[in-house]
């Protein structure tokens, strides 16, 4: 049967592929897709280097350049894993189990020591670091709301829990996930858990004493679970044993497997190196033209964007605020490998973060964390560089990106070798390790991570109205600069978007309706699809 409905992704990157993936999986032959990626190499900063070991010749060793390991909890947890199974790389898993060092033991540097960071808000509320500021934690019993839509971190912390626990505790944890400034995050977008307390219970503290505090669900996610248990019951198990994991060859085996499924299915054309420049959406023929710079334009009748909002706002004829409105933060990742031989941790565990009261601007070149590598995934090295190695990532910026390389020479060179000699003294000194590390590698990922600033909710909500109304369903959104950075929220995204734009064409070709559409109908969204449905339920 020829194709009678054209959808074109936008973007390599893990929530493009997903994306691809989805539809591939579950349109029909009159539905044919075309992946648009403007780079050669698929993935985005989800990527490592396998390199030779100096020290252990023979040995390789791998670095990650971004992310580098995924949590297998929750709904969109469970999804991933779901994905795992049916990409059939359940072989190359390498899990994190919960009584490891990595699991239990995850530190602050404060005031020239390394300290244990609690593992629940109740321990985080008693914590030592917090000393005589402690008392001031039981305010959360007596005080009152904001009566705000949303605050910044800074500023819903405090109020209830102290400038300490804001200062000193949480913003080490958004060093640790944004690589972002407290006082601007919103707590809606980024500790929705809290936020919730306080408005279902008046204090968040009551709040998880009454057993409130749990994940976040829409609709959608409630089907999405009882559909991925049922199916695979299995999956339980790993979860309740494993705090992380990640695979032999890192993250990137993910997306290459996605792409090599992909390829396989022969479902989708998968065009790299098409930097699209314009999209033209003409209403009345329903159709989008793709203009690209390397390539002839492409005509299609649905476009995913799954690019950052900033890209999607230069492509498009309309001015939407939203788009632009949040900035992203660039990271510098300087992977530090040294022989285990003479370099040990005094403390094994995950890593270590720097909150706000370091003053990490001035005191550490910008410093955000260090994670321990070869502490928490341990069989990635090979060879005789397995357990012979102490492999370290000192991630650096963020926020404070600016401003620690202001006095510097912009070019990357530069750069680079000044966040490496911060990331080898930072160690020297943290860490107490004096030997030289035997192998380097610092990768400055310009705007990688998406900051959801304060409202961003609200502007995700416009947003959806205003594709809604501008574009009747030709485009959808999806991707790290909307509901969720982390690696398992972009291909829950994913799944959601392509599936609620297949049932569209479903409806439209007269098929019966979806359990999803139904559940759509429900929620009085199901005119158009704009992949942010999901923001009217956090
Ligand atoms: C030191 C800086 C960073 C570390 N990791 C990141 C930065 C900027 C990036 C990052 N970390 C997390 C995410 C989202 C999840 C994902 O993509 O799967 C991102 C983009 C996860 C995360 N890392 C920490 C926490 C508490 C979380 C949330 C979920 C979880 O509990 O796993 C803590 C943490 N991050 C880093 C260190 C050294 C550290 C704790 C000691 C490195």
């Amino acid at each position: 049967m020829a194709p009678r409905t054209h959808i074109a992704v936008i973007g390599g990157g893990i929530s493009g592929l997903s994306t691809a993936w989805y539809l591939a999986r579950t349109a029909p032959p009159s539905v044919a897709i075309t992946l648009l990626e403007s780079s050669k190499r698929t993935g985005g900063w989800i990527s490592s280097d396998r390199v030779k070991d100096p020290a252990h010749p023979g040995g390789t060793i791998l670095l990650e350049r971004g992310p580098r390991s995924l949590r297998p909890q929750g709904i969109s947890g469970l999804n991933t894993l779901e994905m795992v199974g049916d990409l059939g790389i359940e072989s190359s898993l390498v899990p994190v189990s919960k009584s490891s060092p990595a699991a239990k033991n995850r530190f602050i540097y404060s005031r020239n020591k390394l300290h244990k960071l609690p593992s629940s808000i109740m321990g985080a509320l008693t914590h030592p670091l917090l000393g005589p500021k402690l008392p001031r934690a039981g305010l959360d019993l007596v005080v009152a709301n904001s009566g705000q839509e949303d605050e910044s971190i800074q500023e819903f912390v405090t109020r209830r829990f102290g400038k300490g626990f804001s200062d000193d505790l949480i913003s080490a944890m958004v060093h640790g996930i944004y690589a972002g400034d407290v006082s601007k995050l919103s707590v809606r977008s980024t500790f929705g858990m809290l936020y919730h307390l306080e408005k279902d219970y008046r204090s968040v503290a009551l709040g998880l004493l009454m057993g409130g505090g749990g994940p976040i669900e829409t609709p959608w996610d409630h089907k999405l679970k009882e559909g991925i248990t049922k199916r695979m019951p299995d999956l339980g198990d790993f979860v309740s044993k494993t705090s992380i994991y990640s695979f032999t060859d890192g993250l990137e085996v993910l997306s290459r497997a996605l792409e090599k499924d992909l390829k396989n299915s022969g479902r989708v054309d998968i065009r790299k190196d098409s930097r699209v420049k314009k999209l033209d959406f003409d209403l009345s023929r329903r159709t989008v033209k793709i203009s690209m710079k390397n390539h002839e334009p492409l005509s299609v009748d649905h476009v995913i964007a799954a690019l950052p909002p900033r890209k999607l706002h230069s492509l498009l004829a309309k001015d939407h605020p939203e788009l632009v409105y949040d900035p992203s933060v660039t990271v510098a990742v300087v992977n530090l490998v040294y022989s285990s031989e003479n370099a040990k941790l005094a403390s094994p565990g995950f890593g270590y973060l720097i909150p706000r009261s370091e003053d990490s601007t001035v005191k550490h070149n910008g410093l955000l964390g260090v994670v321990y590598d070869s502490c928490s995934i341990t069989s990635q090295d090979q060879g005789p560089s397995r357990d012979h190695t102490l492999k370290l990532t000192a991630m650096i910026g963020g926020h404070m990106f600016d401003e620690v390389t202001s006095g510097h020479n912009q070019n990357n060179e530069e750069l680079e070798s000044f966040f490496i000699e911060t990331a080898k003294e930072t160690v020297r000194k943290h860490l107490q390790i004096e030997a030289a590390p035997e192998l380097v590698k610092a990768h400055i990922h310009r705007e990688c991570i998406p900051q959801y600033l304060v409202g961003h909710l609200e502007r995700m909500q416009t947003l959806d109205e205003r594709l809604r109304s501008d574009y009747d369903g030709l485009l959808a959104v999806t991707g790290a600069g909307y509901l969720g950075v982390s690696v398992n929220d972009c291909i829950k995204n994913a799944r959601e978007v392509a599936e609620a734009v297949l049932s569209r064409f479903q409806e439209d070709e007269g098929e019966e309706d979806s359990e999803e559409k139904k559940e759509a109908k429900l929620v009085g969204k199901h005119e158009a699809v704009t992949g942010l449905e999901r923001s009217w339920f956090l």
